[in-house]
């Protein structure tokens, strides 16, 4: 059976190195790279000082842009048959939502979520970099982003928990998703290139 056009998203808690290993893929299999912007966000500044006060405009911010990106790559690649890199999964708002948002605002916000994305093609291989998170908080401290330089560690933990349980849940809901789980403590693509290497076998053996 011929093998559907790549459709590659790079996975992970904060810091995990999702962009930095997004880019290289793309630079190596020469696809279109789909990247995050977060200088431009408003409000995760706002929301690292006060999480329950502004995770809903944070997370709504998150989704509307995503979707915008995801309706835009859909139409320019994916559609066409064309293969993409991303570095991340739709799925990682409502990873975050479920996190960030309770009560009422959760509901609608799960009601909101399913209406934008249940109908948009996924991706079909993720690469998912699951990290500890002593790596996390040095990556976090290394790339130097003031907004996130106090990030509570337990919020870390939490979501390093959440990213397990969300990838354990993806592989029994959608089967047909080649899920390749990268050690990110273990393997380090960015100082050994032969650590990167590895990861594109890997990778390789299911284009
Ligand atoms: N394997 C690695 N070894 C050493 N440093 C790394 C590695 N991967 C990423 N880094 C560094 O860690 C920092 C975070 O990486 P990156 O921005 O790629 O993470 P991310 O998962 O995309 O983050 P975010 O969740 O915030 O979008 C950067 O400074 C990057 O250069
Ligand atoms: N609450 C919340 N929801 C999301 O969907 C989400 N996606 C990314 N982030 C945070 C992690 C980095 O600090 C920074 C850049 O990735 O933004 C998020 N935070």
């Amino acid at each position: 059976m011929k093998k559907p056009c790549p459709f590659i998203a790079v996975e992970g808690a904060i810091g995990a190195g999702k962009t930095t290993l997004a880019t290289m893929l793309a630079e190596r299999f020469d696809y279109p790279l789909l990247k995050e912007i977060v200088d431009e966000n408003p409000f995760l500044d706002k929301f690292y000082q006060n999480i329950e006060e502004w995770a809903f405009q944070l997370e709504m911010f998150f989704l509307c842009n995503r979707y915008k990106q995801l309706e835009d790559t859909v139409q320019n690649y994916v559609s066409q048959g064309l293969p993409v890199v991303s570095d991340y999964h739709i799925y990682k708002n409502w990873i975050f939502a479920q996190r960030t948002l309770h009560g009422d605002k959760r509901e609608k916000y799960r009601q909101i979520y399913h209406l934008l994305t249940d109908d948009l093609p996924k991706p079909n291989v993720i690469v998912y970099i699951h990290t500890e998170l002593a790596t996390l908080l040095k990556r976090i401290e290394k790339r130097g982003r003031s907004f996130e330089q106090d990030i509570d560690p337990g919020y870390l933990e939490r979501l390093i928990e959440d990213y397990e349980m969300a990838i354990t849940q993806l592989r029994t809901q959608e089967p047909d998703t080649v899920i390749i789980t990268i050690d990110g403590n273990e393997l380090d693509f960015v100082e050994h290139p032969e650590h990167f290497e590895q990861i594109v076998a890997k990778i390789k053996e299911h284009l």
